[in-house]
């Protein structure tokens, strides 16, 4: 291991945080921030996230990197000896690779500077409940906004030494969906008396499904997913309540309201049919990644010219990323980085390949060299 940022992300990977808690890690990013040359930046904590601002030598734009910098409250089933510290948390969407990337590029361009200054965000709560959104209306977007803004996701689908991207859209709308259900209960062996709400959770998941199936154009692409259902007490209380939490995704903004009002619909369906009372909450919500047209073209093209890595034109997924939001403000794009993992994203044995760090710190200084020169 003679990347120093192989080490950096081992020691992150140890210590993941949920969403605006990332208060060691943000200790973590600013120590190793402050061992670097001085004379040109100029640091901003925001929240649990910094801003880190490269003064280039003669600047006519600035240009952005953005790195996520939360984990997942997952517990992690790795054995590997640098496996997270922290009970039911886990950097298991790569994060830890996006911030020593991140540190990488950022130590690159302090020793050899490009012509245009740099802004580099770390962003905390992507996975929930978003920090791109709050962080674009901060003080120091207004003063240090970007002209671009670029970003990478680790893909465990494809090789290390191969990208993935697309002009427009690359990952969907997202909403996350909380449904609380309250009914009567009662004693196991007096149904009659009662309002089930496991009964009536159990009937709503199956209808939910039927959204995606009867009411979304085949051709278009939507996603309903339950990932946690709680209710009742013990096994012979009939339960009075139910929560179901899962996410929306969407391939447009008209199928996210198309969506919305048929979830709307079919739970008062259930409200009426159960006799209970069922509230929605929408929790958070991510506007699609929409990437620039010309600015990814040229960018695969330039990594395809120079040879740097496998550029593959994607197809766009249904994951979510909040910084949709930073795109819809400002020209980028976000790409693929191939880390070759048997287990996905988002999966508690998730073992990205650290070669991928080494690769994308060189695509990425090669790429700013290029462009910010
Ligand atoms: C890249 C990725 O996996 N992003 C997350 C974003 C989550 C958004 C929100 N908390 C939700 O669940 O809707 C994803 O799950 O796609």
């Amino acid at each position: 291991m003679s990347n120093p940022f192989v080490q950096i992300r081992r020691d992150l990977h140890q210590i993941p945080e949920l969403g605006f808690q990332e208060f060691k890690t943000q200790k973590y990013l600013l120590s190793y921030i402050e061992s670097l040359p001085k004379e040109r930046l100029e640091v901003r904590k925001w929240e649990t996230g910094l801003f880190v601002k490269v003064h280039g030598l003669n600047p006519r734009k600035i240009i952005g990197y953005r790195a996520d910098i939360d984990g997942l409250p997952i517990k992690e089933e790795t054995e590997l000896p640098f496996h997270s510290t922290h009970a039911e948390q886990m950097h298991a969407c790569g994060h830890d690779f996006h911030m020593s990337i991140g540190l990488g590029v950022l130590t690159h361009i302090v020793h050899h500077p490009i012509q245009d200054d740099m802004l580099f965000i770390f962003q905390p709560a992507e996975e929930g409940p978003g920090g791109a959104e709050p962080m674009l209306k901060s003080r120091e977007m207004e003063e240090w906004k970007p002209d671009m803004i670029i970003a990478l996701h680790i893909a465990p689908e494809y090789p290390v030494g191969t990208i993935a991207t697309r002009e427009g859209l690359l990952f969907a709308n997202t909403s996350e969906l909380f449904i609380d259900l309250v009914g009567k209960g009662g004693h196991a062996a007096y149904p009659h008396q009662t309002n089930d709400m496991v009964i009536a959770a159990c009937s709503l998941v199956s209808q939910l499904q039927t959204v995606i199936s009867r009411n979304i154009d085949p051709l278009d692409s939507a996603v309903i997913t339950i990932g946690k259902i709680t209710g009742g007490t013990v096994q012979n209380v009939i339960a009075e309540k139910a929560r179901l939490e899962g996410t929306i995704r969407t391939l447009s903004v008209d199928s996210m309201k198309k969506v919305k009002n048929r979830i709307e619909s079919i739970v008062q369906g259930i409200a009426t049919g159960y006799e209970c009372e069922v509230k929605i909450d929408y929790g958070s919500m991510y506007h699609q990644v929409y990437n620039d047209h010309s600015l990814t073209r040229e960018f695969m093209n330039y990594v395809e010219e120079q040879s740097l890595v496998r550029v593959i034109e994607c197809k766009e997924a249904m994951t979510g990323e909040d910084f949709g939001y930073m795109l819809e403000k400002i020209p980028g794009f976000m790409f693929w980085l191939g880390v070759e993992s048997e287990f996905g994203l988002h999966h508690s044995k998730l073992n990205p390949n650290e070669d991928a760090i080494e690769k994308a710190i060189m695509l990425l200084t090669a790429y700013l060299n290029y462009k910010g020169n």
